[in-house]
């Protein structure tokens, strides 16, 4: 592994459970029947390990889509086909895809990024409205040989790496969420839990964007064929990640990565995001104290995957989209998770009585 990214992954330390303790204590304080927010108050205390402090802020939210294709696309195991790809980046763009909708909704901004679109995004580049990762012009067929390289899949991480950090130093973001533009996507996302969980194909792989049922069962075929040939070693991500990935999954781990690095809460969005937070997870499993799960997608096989992270979502609202919706949704129970903490009142400062 090149010097630059064994310094970061080295870099990512736990989160800081003095804090998240001091955090428990004082929301058992609020004026409440104690524990009655929920689920609010363990994003509460999440954010304040991370943040270390009692009053954190995540009002500067930003949404980073990562945009990139797959060779494995001529497997036909998409119901779409690979234009799609730079035609919703060319949406994100115009402001009118479903992200872009709801980011607004939650006062998010929306950050587009190539990490391998199949052509050249010139015009947009050159305007400054994507930013020019782009690693290769798609990934290889992963049914035949390996989706990347080992240095592609460095390089593709340190990308979205260097991504979040400007984010987060230049442009002061303080909470992130992940998304995703790829046609094909969800099959190299299956590969991977599968592989990192131990469960089979058949158990973790969907429709997607909605193939009928002979084209599941070719998808599952090609996911088997791509595991096979290419015997990825689950215990090195980086093994699995160029074997069996993507670009914009190798993009997501490294924004994921880059966050953590800098102590900012990540939210994850769906199944294709949740590939790229395992395969973070097995370059260092400390990154998962930053990592907060957005939503549980009807893709199937996303639950295996918040299960191997051992995170609960915190929505079920039947999506299975990607480009981050989910996660956007979620930022705004994030910052009502940061309100609660910053200007619920306690008992005492609140003069209400608390014995019986
Ligand atoms: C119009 C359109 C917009 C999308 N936005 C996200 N996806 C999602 O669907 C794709 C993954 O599904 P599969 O593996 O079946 O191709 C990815 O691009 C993902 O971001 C879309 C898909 C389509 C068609
Ligand atoms: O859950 C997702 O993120 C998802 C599901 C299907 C297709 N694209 C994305």
């Amino acid at each position: 592994m090149c010097a630059k990214l064994a310094e970061i992954l080295q870099g990512i330390q736990p989160s800081n459970k003095e804090w998240g303790q001091k955090a428990k204590e004082y929301l058992n304080n609020l004026a409440t029947p104690p524990g009655s927010l929920g689920e609010l108050l363990a994003l509460a205390e999440q954010l304040a390990a991370i943040k270390e402090t009692l009053k954190p802020s995540v009002k500067n939210k930003m949404v980073i889509v990562m945009a990139g294709d797959h060779g494995v696309v001529e497997e036909g195991v998409s119901a779409f086909p690979q234009e799609v790809t730079p035609q919703m980046v060319a949406n994100f763009v115009k402001g009118g895809a479903s992200i872009n909708v709801l980011s607004e909704v939650v006062g998010a901004k929306v950050v587009v990024v190539d990490m391998g679109v199949a052509v050249d995004l010139t015009d947009f580049i050159e305007k400054g409205s994507v930013l020019p990762y782009k690693i290769d012009y798609g990934t290889k067929n992963m049914t035949q040989e390996p989706a990347m390289t080992r240095e592609q899949a460095e390089k593709a991480l340190l990308a979205g790496i260097e991504v979040v950090s400007k984010m987060i130093q230049e442009k002061g973001a303080e909470l992130i969420a992940t998304g995703d533009m790829g046609i094909g996507n969800t099959t190299p996302s299956s590969a991977i839990v599968s592989v990192m969980t131990g469960k089979t194909v058949a158990e973790v792989t969907g429709r997607g964007t909605g193939v009928d049922d002979k084209g599941l069962e070719n998808k599952i075929r090609a996911i088997e064929k791509a595991v096979k040939i290419n015997k990825p070693d689950p215990k090195d991500a980086l093994d699995v990640l160029s074997k069996v990935g993507g670009y914009e999954i190798a993009g997501i781990a490294g924004v994921i990565l880059g966050a953590a690095y800098h102590k900012v809460p990540v939210v994850v969005d769906g199944f294709i995001s949740t590939a790229g937070a395992l395969i973070a997870k097995g370059l260092n499993p400390n990154v998962v104290d930053y990592m907060i799960a957005s939503h549980k997608s009807v893709e199937v096989g996303h639950q295996h995957m918040w299960q191997e992270l051992g995170l609960n979502p915190i929505l079920d609202l039947k999506f299975r989209l990607g480009e981050g919706t989910g996660a956007a949704m979620a930022m705004n129970v994030v910052e009502a998770a940061a309100q609660v903490i910053n200007k619920v009142l306690t008992f005492e400062d609140a003069g209400v009585s608390k014995d019986a």
